[in-house]
Formats: C-alpha cells, sequence, structure tokens
C-alpha cells in the first residue's frame, strides 16, 4: 500500500529526526536519492547537461546538491536560479564547486537541455506557479528534456492535489520520506507522471495513520471473498438490483452483469428490465418489485437507470442491509433517510452528481476532489465513492485515510460503465466488506477490467468492461 501524509506530519516527522543527525544530513539523503534516479534516466550522465529550476527554499537546495553529484561525474550542469537573492547558500556553493554554474539566459540552456531538475517549490508551495516561474516551466516542457520534479511538480497544492494556477508537468517525481496526497490525487497527480519514494528514515516519526492511501493488487486480493467449502449460495450473499426503467433497461443488464462478477452468491433483480435481464444472464433471480417484497438480500444496489422510481429509493434506504445508490438513485434519495441508517450506505458519485449533492459546481468539486469527497461524506454520515481519473473513497469524520485509486484508464468514460461499477461494488458489499473495502476493491478491479479491455488500442463498451473483470480477478490475485 502507498500512503500519503499532510505536510504538517512530514515536517513533525523531519524536525524529529533531524534532532538526530548532524546538520544537512537529510538533504543529502534526498540529493543522493534524486542524483541516482536521474542518473538511471540518462543514457550516460557524463556529458550530458542538465538544467535546475531553482526557487527560493529547500526544494531548490535539494535540485542544487543533487546537481553538484551529476557534476562530478562529468555532467555539465546549469542553474536558473528564480530567486537569486533567496537561494539555498551551501547548495549553490557545492554546485559551483563541482563545476556547475548559474545559468545566464535560462531559455538558452534549456533549449538544450537533456534533462531538467524542478526544484521552484516543494512541500512549502502554494498558489500554483509564481509569473516568472510560468514561462521558465513552460519552455522545460516544451524542450526535448526529460522533466524530473523534486519531491512534489512545482504548482500542486501537497496536502489536497488542488491546482490553484499553472502547475509544471513532469516526466517523474522524486518524493522523499513519504508520498504527498498530491501525488495520488488528481489534478496534481497527472502532473507528477510516474512516482519514485526515496527513503530518507523519516517513516518511524510520521503518524501511523496516513491521509490518503492507495491500494496495490496484494491488498486488494485480501479484501476479496473467496468460498470455503461451508459456502452456499445464500452464504456466499444475495445482492439485489433495484435499476433500470422501461426507457433505460441497458442499465439493469450492465449492473447485473457487474453483480454476477463481484463474488456475491446471487443477483437478484428487482424492476420493470426483468425481461432483458434473463435473456442476457439467465442466473439472475428476478422479481417484479418493490424491493422490499423481493426476498432476503445482504446488500442492495439501487439507482442505474432507474428513471423517476422514488419509492425504490425509500424502501431500499429503510433495509437493514448495506445499500449502494448510485445515479438516478442519488438524485432521488432523501438526505435524511442516509442519515437515519444504521446499516452501512456507500453513495457512488460522479463529479456532476456530487456537485448536485453539495450545491457546488461541477467544475469545483473536479479541482477539489479531496475536500467534495470529505465533505459528501461527513454531510450523508455515509460512505463516498466520487468516480474519476482517480477514484477517491471516504468514510464520514476524520481519522480513516480516504483511499485514492488510479487504476484506471480514461478509456473507461464511456456511457454504462459506472452501472458495472455499481453492481460490482454492491456484489462485493454482500459479501461482507466494509462499505470502504468493498467500494476501493471495486474500483481497483473495474479500473483494471477497463485497462484490460482497452489493451487492444481500440474504444471499450460497458459490457466489454464487465467481461473483463474474471481477468481482472486473476490479474490482482495473481499479477506475476
Ligand atoms: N525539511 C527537511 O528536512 C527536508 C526538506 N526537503 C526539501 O525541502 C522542501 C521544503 O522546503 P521549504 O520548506 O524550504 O519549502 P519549498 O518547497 O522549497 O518552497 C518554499 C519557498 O518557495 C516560496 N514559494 C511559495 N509558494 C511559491 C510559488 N507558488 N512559487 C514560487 N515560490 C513559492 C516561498 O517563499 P516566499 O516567496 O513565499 O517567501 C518559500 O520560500 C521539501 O519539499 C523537500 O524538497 C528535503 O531536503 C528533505 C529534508
Ligand atoms: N478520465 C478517466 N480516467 C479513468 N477513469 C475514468 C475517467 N472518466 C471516468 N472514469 C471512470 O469511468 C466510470 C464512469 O462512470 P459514470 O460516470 O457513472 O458512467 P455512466 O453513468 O455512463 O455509467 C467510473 O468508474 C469513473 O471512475
Ligand atoms: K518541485
Amino acid at each position: 500500500m502507498r500512503t500519503a501524509h499532510r505536510v504538517e506530519k512530514v515536517r513533525t516527522a523531519e524536525a524529529e529526526l533531524m534532532a538526530r543527525l548532524p546538520d544537512g544530513a537529510l538533504m543529502q539523503r534526498a540529493a543522493a536519492g534524486l542524483a541516482a534516479a536521474c542518473a538511471d534516466l540518462l543514457p550516460r550522465v557524463y556529458g550530458s547537461r542538465v538544467v535546475l529550476l531553482v526557487g527560493s527554499g529547500a526544494n531548490g537546495g535539494d535540485a542544487l546538491w543533487a546537481g553538484a553529484r551529476l557534476a562530478r561525474r562529468g555532467a555539465g550542469v546549469h542553474a536558473v536560479l528564480l530567486a537569486p537573492d533567496r537561494v539555498h547558500t551551501a547548495g549553490l556553493a557545492a554546485l559551483t564547486g563541482a563545476g556547475g554554474r548559474v545559468a545566464d539566459d535560462p531559455f538558452d540552456v534549456l533549449a538544450t537541455a537533456d534533462l531538467v531538475l524542478d526544484g521552484i517549490t516543494g512541500i512549502g508551495g502554494t498558489g500554483g506557479l509564481r509569473p516568472d516561474a510560468v514561462p521558465v516551466a513552460r519552455a522545460a516542457r516544451g524542450s526535448d528534456a526529460v522533466v524530473v520534479a523534486v519531491d512534489l511538480p512545482s504548482g500542486v497544492e501537497a496536502d489536497s492535489g488542488e491546482v490553484r494556477g499553472e502547475a509544471l508537468r513532469a516526466d517523474l517525481t522524486v518524493t522523499f520520506g513519504t508520498h504527498k496526497p498530491a501525488l495520488l490525487i488528481d489534478p496534481a497527480r497527472t502532473c507528477a507522471g510516474t512516482v519514485r519514494l526515496v527513503d530518507i528514515g523519516i517513516g518511524p516519526y510520521l503518524p501511523s495513520v496516513p491521509e490518503v492511501e492507495a491500494l496495490h493488487h496484494a491488498d486488494v486480493a485480501r479484501l476479496l471473498p473467496r468460498p470455503t467449502a461451508g459456502s452456499d449460495k445464500y452464504r456466499r450473499g444475495v445482492v439485489g438490483i433495484a435499476a433500470g426503467s422501461a426507457r433505460y433497461p441497458g442499465a439493469a443488464v450492465l449492473a447485473v452483469a457487474g453483480a454476477l462478477r463481484g463474488g456475491a452468491g446471487a443477483v437478484r433483480y428487482v424492476g420493470p428490465a426483468a425481461d432483458a435481464v434473463i435473456a442476457r444472464f439467465p442466473e439472475t433471480l428476478v422479481h417484479a418489485g418493490p424491493p422490499a417484497k423481493a426476498g432476503r438480500v445482504q446488500a442492495w444496489v439501487v439507482g442505474p437507470g432507474l428513471g423517476e422510481d422514488a419509492d425504490a429509493v425509500r424502501d431500499v434506504l429503510a433495509s437493514d442491509v448495506p445499500v449502494l445508490v448510485d445515479a438516478d438513485g442519488l438524485r432521488l434519495l432523501d438526505p435524511d433517510a442516509v442519515r437515519a441508517r444504521s446499516a452501512p450506505t456507500l453513495l457512488t458519485p460522479h463529479a456532476g452528481e456530487a456537485a448536485a449533492l453539495l450545491g457546488r459546481a461541477r467544475t469545483e468539486v473536479e479541482a477539489a476532489r479531496l475536500a467534495s469527497v470529505r465533505a459528501l461524506a461527513d454531510r450523508f454520515g455515509a460512505t463516498v465513492l466520487l468516480k474519476g481519473s482517480t477514484t477517491l473513497v471516504a468514510d464520514p469524520g476524520t481519522g480513516v485515510p480516504v483511499r485514492a485509486d488510479a487504476m484506471g484508464t480514461p478509456w473507461l468514460a464511456t456511457a454504462g460503465s459506472g452501472d458495472v461499477l455499481s453492481g460490482l461494488a454492491g456484489s462485493l458489499l454482500a459479501s461482507g466488506p466494509a462499505a470502504r473495502d468493498a467500494a476501493s476493491a471495486a474500483a481497483h478491479l473495474h479500473g483494471l477490467a477497463g485497462r484490460l479491455a482497452a489493451a487492444r488500442g481500440v474504444p471499450i463498451t460497458a459490457q466489454e468492461i464487465a467481461d473483463a473483470l474474471p481477468a481482472a480477478w486473476r490479474g490482482v490475485r495473481d499479477p506475476g
């Protein structure tokens, strides 16, 4: 599992460790890891042209010390000083002592660079790149050089993943001690490129509960149900799907398709699209409704393609089993009914639905995904899965890390893809795990299924995402 901590926690951990070490030791560890990562990227260090973008803080200091190491190995290193009067003096002395130089014209050196190190800002930066840094960052990105961000791509908000202005777009980010939330959450994550973590020894001083965490395949594998000799279809869990309408029967079929590959022992469909469901999936138990009369289930999914059937949402929310609400169900739900529930509730909005639930603009939700998912979880007292290029899962209250998943691909943005996800997540929910575990496992499997389906390099359909779910289970359980 990758874990990310807030700046305040990183600074406290660094201070505790620094008090036990000689001056500058931590920066040397960071610079050594950074220089090694740069050397890995270059065909050879000797003779390569390296440009350092150096801001006024310790992030610039890291870049200068790493530049000094590369200069000692024969690289031609130029530093572009964005705040010459506040530069990290020891770092600059090390660079010049190793043969590096301060650039006269940033654009000249950037035009021929092989590698650019972005040391403008790290965890101390806020508010996007400042006007003097913007043309330099653009020239770096527009050059043929590989761009390596130091700790964070400059211009992103470390704690939230927001980008309030322009940020530098890196190919690789070398981050120190722990991930920062910005490296796991869009839009900032996209600016980071590949992320490499350098251990500088602060781990034991960081809190055991991170702000954000991202599951690996092995973490997800542990959350997936596995039937035993004592299992029968009821003990494995029955998931009820209240979805579809005369207008949108396909949503019911797709939600059932996801549910059948989610590990529940049986899928019970309730609603007006029973014929379409049975025609495609004869293994489904069907009932015309209402949900309260359809028979016992261990979890409900309500909402995909539901149209205006507010009674179905009310019925399902009145049950005493876990409930997942998606799509039309989110539009029809009564917030008080959600808050009054004693069994878990999982809401699965995309940014537009989340915006409607919060009374905000969609762009605000997309820009501030972490704050939005936490606000929704708190407002409804429910687990919330916020869909998008990074999927976030939050529980209400503080003290529980938000889960971030970036397994997906933009090819998943296809009609009906969310219906497959809700069936899948509901099916996992019926098999017993906590809502946040079911939601994060579903997001990961769905993302991987999308990737596998898209591997042929052609657009994918929602049905193909569902068809790729068995391969995604195998991929997660046996990644080799
Ligand atoms: N602590 C440690 O032991 C270790 C720390 N390490 C490294 O230190 C980094 C943190 O260093 P830091 O605290 O000096 O802050 P940093 O990110 O360099 O920038 C802050 C400076 O930038 C300025 N500024 C702010 N916003 C800006 C903007 N938008 N655009 C432009 N400028 C802006 C602001 O000055 P201002 O102009 O606002 O007065 C301030 O002076 C960390 O990320 C890691 O790389 C590693 O070596 C490991 C050991
Ligand atoms: N740019 C993207 N990158 C990765 N995944 C995406 C992207 N856009 C959407 N997705 C995923 O695709 C799915 C779309 O769901 P949703 O918007 O509910 O679609 P629909 O309502 O058509 O079923 C979600 O799982 C979401 O996380
Ligand atoms: K940086």
